[in-house]
Parts: C-alpha cells; sequence; structure tokens
C-alpha cells in the first residue's frame, strides 16, 4: 500500500499507523476529521477485520462517522460514551507548546468538545504542520447564520488591538454559498498572520456573541506524533516524564516500527 503514496500520503500514513499503538480493545475512542485522521480511521478498520479489535468510535463530524461505519468501527455519541480513553486527530499546525490551530475542514467545534471529553489527545500530522508561530494558517471560527454581519464586523474591531500580523476576516464558501458546519453554522477564516498570544486571542474571540468556538487548541493536546515522508516517525508528548524527547521510529518495508534513538 505504502510504495504507491506520494510523500505526504505517506507521511499522514505511517502518522495514523503509529497512533493505533494507542489503541486497544474496549477502549471508546475520539475519531477526528481530515485527511490524516481518515487514515487513521482506515487502520482501525483494517485491525477490526484481521485481528477482532473491539472499540467504539465517537466521530467528530458525519463525514467522519459514515467511513467509520464503513470499515466496520461501532459508532456511538459522545453522550452515550460519556467519557473517552483518547481521541486521535489531524490538525493544520501545532508549536512547540502543542497549540493547534484546526478546522481546515470546519470541524473543529465537535473536535474541541470531543477531545476535551478524552483522557488523552494524540495529535497525527505531516512535518508540515509544525509552526514557530501559529497563524500563518487561517483561524477557523464558527459562528452562528444569525447577524453574520454584525459578529463579523465585531470580530474584525477586536481584532484591532490584538497582536497579530494580518486582520483579513473572510466568510468560508462552499462554491457560491456560504460553507455549512455539522451543527449548522457559517465559518469565519481570520487571516492573523502571526498570532503573538493564543491564549489571549481565543478568550477575547470566544467573548464574541455570535461566536460559537474558534479553532484555537490550547492545553488539550497531550502528544504529536509526526509522520515524515520517508517513514519515519517523530512522537513529541508532553504528558511522560520523559518530555520534550523526541523519539524517532523507523518505518521499514514490512511496515513494522522500531526505536533507533530515545
Ligand atoms: O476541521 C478539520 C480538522 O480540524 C482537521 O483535523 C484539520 O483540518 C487537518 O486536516 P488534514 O489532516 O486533512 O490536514
Amino acid at each position: 500500500m505504502s510504495r504507491e503514496m506520494s510523500p505526504i500520503e505517506k507521511a499522514k500514513f505511517v502518522a495514523a499507523k503509529q497512533a493505533t499503538e494507542h489503541v486497544e480493545s474496549g477502549m471508546k475512542v475520539g475519531l477526528g476529521t481530515g485527511s490524516t485522521a481518515e487514515w487513521f480511521v482506515q487502520c482501525l478498520g483494517e485491525m477490526a477485520r484481521e485481528e477482532g479489535l473491539k472499540i467504539k468510535g465517537v466521530p467528530t463530524s458525519k463525514r467522519t462517522g459514515l467511513l467509520a461505519q464503513k470499515v466496520g468501527i461501532e459508532v456511538i455519541t459522545l453522550e452515550e460514551a460519556k467519557w473517552l480513553d483518547v481521541t486521535i486527530d489531524g490538525t493544520d499546525e501545532y508549536d512547540s507548546d502543542l497549540t493547534l490551530i484546526k478546522g481546515g475542514g470546519g470541524a473543529h467545534l465537535r473536535e474541541k468538545v470531543v477531545a476535551t471529553a478524552s483522557e488523552r489527545m494524540i495529535v497525527i500530522a505531516d512535518a508540515s504542520k509544525k509552526v514557530e508561530a501559529l497563524g500563518a494558517f487561517p483561524l477557523p471560527v464558527e459562528v452562528i447564520p444569525f447577524g453574520l454581519p454584525v459578529t463579523q464586523g465585531l470580530i474584525e474591531e477586536t481584532l484591532i488591538g490584538m497582536d497579530v500580523l494580518g486582520r483579513e476576516v473572510t466568510l468560508r464558501m462552499k462554491g457560491d454559498v456560504p460553507f455549512v458546519t455539522d451543527e449548522g453554522n457559517f465559518i469565519l477564516d481570520l487571516h492573523l498572520k502571526r498570532i503573538a498570544n493564543p491564549r489571549q486571542l481565543s478568550l477575547v474571540i470566544n467573548q464574541i456573541p455570535g461566536v460559537v468556538e474558534n479553532g484555537l487548541f490550547i492545553d488539550i493536546c497531550d502528544a504529536v506524533i509526526v509522520g515524515h515522508g520517508d517513514g519515519r516517525v517523530t512522537t513529541r508528548d508532553i504528558t511522560d516524564n520523559t518530555a520534550n524527547v523526541v523519539r524517532f521510529d523507523v518505518l521499514d518495508d514490512d511496515n513494522i516500527f522500531a526505536d533507533v534513538a530515545d
């Protein structure tokens, strides 16, 4: 399978494959959204079919829910699960504190709810998602459709006082109409270029009437598993005792991971 992949797809795949090490039968698992998370769901499906893995999955989007059912994963709601052992999800950006920008696929609201209802959140990503400062990727903000121009105006006004490099705010479109989230809301993308203080920005944005949730994930992500185009996987876990130590694993031709450094 991996031989025909582009380097970027291979990077996503190896990160997703490595993340399955954190899943075992009996667990309740949050299933992220996006192209990297889809690899993870596919891997779990394969384990369910070939190794009898039995988990209950809580999808973070309708799209992921459909895929999970298709590959043979039992899907339950968050209400049924109440609490999850782990959530595995992709990201659009992450920094050295494991603060994230998510929502490139418009799913960050449900993703944040699911991740915060989980014992651990593990992010899977290709190496291009690592940034020195967050903000090159536009920050998605989910807003209710009612009074959209008012909410957008308040966000624009608020950004004037914030330490960011760009201040353009655009309504996300799907063709000729606004993109609509699974919760029936719209997305405003904030083109900030560089966010000096993500925590302050997140608090201020979420105070604005009409805003449901922004795409900054702060103090939520516990570990990032980064895949590389050559099959290497780098893990950064801020919750274990070896915090900040990077582990390198190598994917050999038979898809077997072996530690080569600690
Ligand atoms: O709304 C979408 C999610 O936050 C995704 O996890 C994020 O956009 C990353 O997606 P991908 O793995 O396709 O880059």
